[in-house]
């Protein structure tokens, strides 16, 4: 685009920007994240580092309203079909729920977190509506974007930003989902609320005291380029029931042990990124999946998540899942060329292949203000 259209382009935003804040619209997005080091021993007292992934994102809009609705979104709320083999089509790709529980989940937590809390809420009322293109059942964390995104138009919409601290927000996230029974931990929803590149520790101890972890921003330039990998149908992959977390509950010596391993992914994560040791993060990454699979098993993580690291290793590269599984993020340690030999493999796979964007922290001045004053820094 010319400089004279961007700066056409930038008015328009601006307008457009104006226009809304007349009305009192607020939106915002919320994006994608990757868990790098560390996942998933943050459901289990670990640590980890992950990033927020700016390829894609889910965005949530309020309008202050007569009355209090919730949008069901044209197509990932879908009510009305084709046919018969249509509905039954769209219920065996995508499940029975869309986002309309999400939003009302999160607005249910934030009342009550705010009456617990005495934070008091004006009497306005408003519609929520949201969009996403996060490929949904691929670890990327969809579902919590959704939720996050939603929680900062409730934060605005009720000028209580500063009231509810930065690290108190992945909870409220989390509790919005296990509202649902969605099981997952805190290590999506603090990459997506903080943005950028965070070193987690979910310390015994730290929740105990804090009632949440201790979490430090890093510089996102101390990463290195980063690929992701995706399946477009994710088909049967990561479904079958696990039972690591029962065998964790009851004293399992292996899942401990290993857990721990992994936890220690994250540390060590911690040191080879201050000291950009690409070598070291290679061998780390590598390390946290292996050890997830020795845990869960090849039938619990699926053989299309398998093949999606393995064919990253059959080229040098070091892989590792996103989430539970669905994607892979890849590091090449010998290059472009590595990478172009990896991108003509997973055509040739069937698996969607793009450089990772990392979105940069979007803490404004009012958020950074609720922190603690040691955790305000970046590392
Ligand atoms: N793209 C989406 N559009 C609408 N709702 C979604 C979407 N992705 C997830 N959800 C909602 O979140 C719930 C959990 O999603 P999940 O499969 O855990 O996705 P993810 O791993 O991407 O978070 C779904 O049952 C659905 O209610
Ligand atoms: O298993 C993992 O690595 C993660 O699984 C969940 O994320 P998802 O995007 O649903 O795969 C969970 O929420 C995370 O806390 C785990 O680390
Ligand atoms: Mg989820």
């Amino acid at each position: 685009m010319s400089p004279n259209l961007d700066g056409i382009r930038w008015q328009q935003d601006r307008k457009m920007e104006n226009d809304r804040s007349e009305n009192g619209i607020i939106e915002h997005k919320s994006y994608a994240r990757v868990g790098l080091l560390g996942n998933p021993s943050d459901v289990y007292y670990g640590r980890a580092i992950s990033f927020s992934l700016g390829n894609f994102w889910a965005s949530v809009r309020l309008e202050p309203s007569e009355d209090l609705t919730i949008v069901p979104h044209p197509t990932h709320d879908l009510v009305q079909f084709n046919s018969l083999p249509h509905l039954v089509n769209r219920l065996q790709n995508d499940g029975y729920y869309g986002g309309v529980r999400l939003l009302m989940a999160i607005c249910k937590i934030f009342y009550s977190y705010s009456k617990e809390n005495d934070i008091n809420l004006h009497d306005g009322k408003f519609k929520l509506s949201y969009d996403t293109n996060i490929p949904r059942q691929t670890g990327l964390s969809g579902s919590s974007a959704i939720v996050c995104a939603a929680l900062s138009c409730l934060l605005d919409f009720y000028k209580v930003r500063h009231l509810i601290k930065v690290e108190v927000r992945p909870n409220l996230i989390l509790n919005a989902e296990k509202e649902l029974g969605i099981v997952a931990g805190l290590q999506d929803r603090v990459a997506q609320v903080y943005g950028g590149l965070i070193y987690m520790d979910f310390s015994k101890k730290h929740i105990e005291d804090l009632g949440h972890g201790l979490y430090r921003p890093m510089n996102i330039d101390l990463l290195p380029p980063l690929y992701l990998i995706y399946a477009e149908n994710p088909s049967d992959s990561g479904k079958i029931h696990s039972t690591v977390r029962q065998r964790w509950l009851d004293g399992d010596k292996f899942i401990i042990s290993s857990m721990e391993e992994v936890a220690n992914t994250a540390l060590e994560g911690l040191t080879a990124l201050l000291e950009k040791d690409y070598t070291k993060l290679a061998s780390l990454m590598n390390r946290n999946f292996d050890l997830r699979r020795q845990m869960f098993g090849n039938d619990a993580l699926g053989a299309l998540n398998i093949e999606m690291v393995e064919v990253a290793r059959r080229v040098g590269a070091a892989s590792k899942f996103t989430g539970s599984g669905g994607a892979v993020v890849v590091f090449c340690p010998d290059g472009p060329s590595q990478a172009k030999l990896l991108e003509d493999a997973c055509e040739k796979a069937g698996f969607v292949f793009q450089p990772v964007k990392v979105m940069p922290s979007f803490l404004n001045e009012v958020d950074i203000e609720t922190l603690s004053s040691k955790l305000k820094q970046t590392i």
